[in-house]
């Protein structure tokens, strides 16, 4: 089919390339000029492993071609795809300007029956907003029919999650419309879920929710691991293993971060306050993500006294491995309350340093090597599982500390191995004091 795509960013890029590679003629729409440039060369403006060589394919094959004008990209169109931004606004909620943009362009341009499929993450009630600004700016009789289709793919593993997703959402109110969306599905044989459109909305909105406090969860048992002595690796394992807890998103550490859950997490809390429902697992979620943000700067105030005047070694700053994305990393959080302590904060990253010199202080130095990060630190901070960190080469590094004291934030690191090099190491969640924890609670017991 002849599909168009606005936006191309990590939804709208990934989700051309992929339909163009399962045999779509697929347009890609921007307004950003020099990213179009970039993807006409064959560059992904981003970093997002096994997407630069799809797309080069794909554009070899001429089954996907970019532009920056509309109405070149409608002109054929039998199913546009909305993929642009909805960052969150000052509100908290949603920002729908490059989606109304969009809409008013649609009306605008198209001359011929089309659907409209609407991939960003919106409110409940959003593709029914935009199909009446759509109707108001047609200058032709023609039928334009919207459609929710929510994405679920994970940067770092975008092209994977999208041949291998558990299930396809299309939230349609018409047979007909929710049947050409599954054909053009098809031959990735996912499971696809057919819904009226809010429940689609609704979906992705709960989906990212229930995933982020799955994250806050386990993060405060780690924390009672901590207290009562018992190892939150060993937990996660037994509770994982009963299939209706999961094994995924138990891993615990310094908090979810991203462009996404923070938002969404947001954007439901607005959603439910806006119609005077108080969400309470909710706010909660957010609460521990927050404080668990500042867990190692706890954990180093706790060893080595007040911050202030002492160098610490920010490792790994996206805010998650196998992308550049600094958007609401834990690092910047962190970054942040560190140097209002007055602590001299340096940082290193294998791909975000760009990006990262966007988003963090000026006063964070970035340094290009891991050991120029280290060198003379009184504390490393361990921000992103990167592969390099857990690597056997790594750990040697550490000695160029002035004390080597490591906070690991993703439980990556090899305990043993840093024992053996003397180095001391502060993880998450594994309780180290067992008998005085146990003793003490159980005489409370037989007081009683
Ligand atoms: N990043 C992710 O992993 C996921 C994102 N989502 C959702 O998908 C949506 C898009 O997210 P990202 O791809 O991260 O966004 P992004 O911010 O990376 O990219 C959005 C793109 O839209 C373009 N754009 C803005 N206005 C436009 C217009 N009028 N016409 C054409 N292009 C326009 C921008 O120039 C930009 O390239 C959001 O709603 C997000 O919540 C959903 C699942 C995963
Ligand atoms: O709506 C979205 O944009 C996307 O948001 C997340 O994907 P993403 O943000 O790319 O990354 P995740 O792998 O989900 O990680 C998010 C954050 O949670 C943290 N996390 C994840 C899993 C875990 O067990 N523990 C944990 O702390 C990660 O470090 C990261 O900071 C969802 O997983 C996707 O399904 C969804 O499409």
């Amino acid at each position: 089919m002849k599909l168009t795509i606005v936006g191309t960013g990590y939804v709208g890029l990934v989700t051309g390339v992929c339909l163009a590679s399962i045999g779509h003629s697929v347009m890609c729409v921007d307004v950003d000029q020099e990213k179009i440039s970039q993807l006409q060369a064959g560059r992904v403006p981003f970093f997002e492993p096994g997407l630069e060589e799809l797309l080069a394919q794909q554009i070899r094959e001429d089954r996907l071609a970019f532009t920056v004008d509309h109405e070149v990209a409608f002109a054929q169109a039998e199913v546009i795809f909305i993929a642009v931004g909805t960052p969150q606004g000052i509100d908290g909620l949603p920002d729908l300007r490059a989606l109304i943009e969009v809409a008013r362009s649609i009306g605008r341009t198209v001359d011929h029956d089309v659907i409209v499929v609407i991939k960003s993450t919106v409110p409940v009630g959003t593709n029914h907003f935009l199909s009446q600004i759509i109707a108001e700016q047609l200058l032709h009789p023609v039928s334009i029919q919207l459609a929710s289709n929510p994405e679920f793919l994970r940067e770092g593993s975008a092209v994977y999650d999208t041949f291998h997703g558990d299930r396809i959402v299309i939230g349609a109110e018409d047979e007909a419309v929710a049947h050409t969306l599954a054909t053009i599905y098809q031959s990735m044989h996912i499971p696809i879920l057919h819904t009226d459109i809010r429940s689609a909305e609704m979906i992705k909105y709960s989906s990212n929710a229930f995933l982020a406090t799955k994250i806050s969860f386990i993060n405060e048992i780690a924390n009672l691991c901590e207290r009562l002595g018992a190892t939150i690796e060993d937990v996660a394992r037994g509770m994982g293993m009963d299939q209706r807890i999961g094994e995924k998103f138990l891993r615990a550490g310094i908090g979810y971060g991203g462009s996404c859950f923070p938002k969404d997490v947001k954007a439901l809390l607005g959603m439910a306050d806006l119609s005077g429902y108080p969400f309470q697992i909710l706010q909660a979620v957010e609460r521990v993500n927050r404080k668990q943000q500042m867990l190692l700067i706890e954990k180093a105030t706790k060893r080595l006294g007040k911050l202030r005047g002492k160098r610490v070694a920010l490792l790994g700053l996206a805010f998650k491995p196998d992308t550049d994305d600094m958007r609401e990393a834990p690092s910047l959080a962190i970054a942040g309350a560190l140097l209002e302590l007055g602590a001299q904060v340096v940082g290193y990253d294998p791909v975000s340093m760009g990006n990262a010199r966007y988003f963090l202080p000026s006063q964070v130095e970035l340094l290009t090597r891991p050991e120029q990060a280290l060198e003379g630190a009184d504390a490393a901070f361990i921000l992103t599982e990167w592969e390099e960190f857990t690597l056997p080469t790594f750990a040697p590094l550490l000695l160029q500390m002035k004390i080597p004291v490591v906070f690991d934030g993703r439980n990556c690191l090899d305990a043993s191995a840093l024992s053996e090099l003397g180095i001391e190491y502060h993880p998450i969640g594994r309780g180290m004091d067992r008998e005085m924890v146990t003793t003490s609670f159980q005489e409370k017991g037989r007081e009683r």
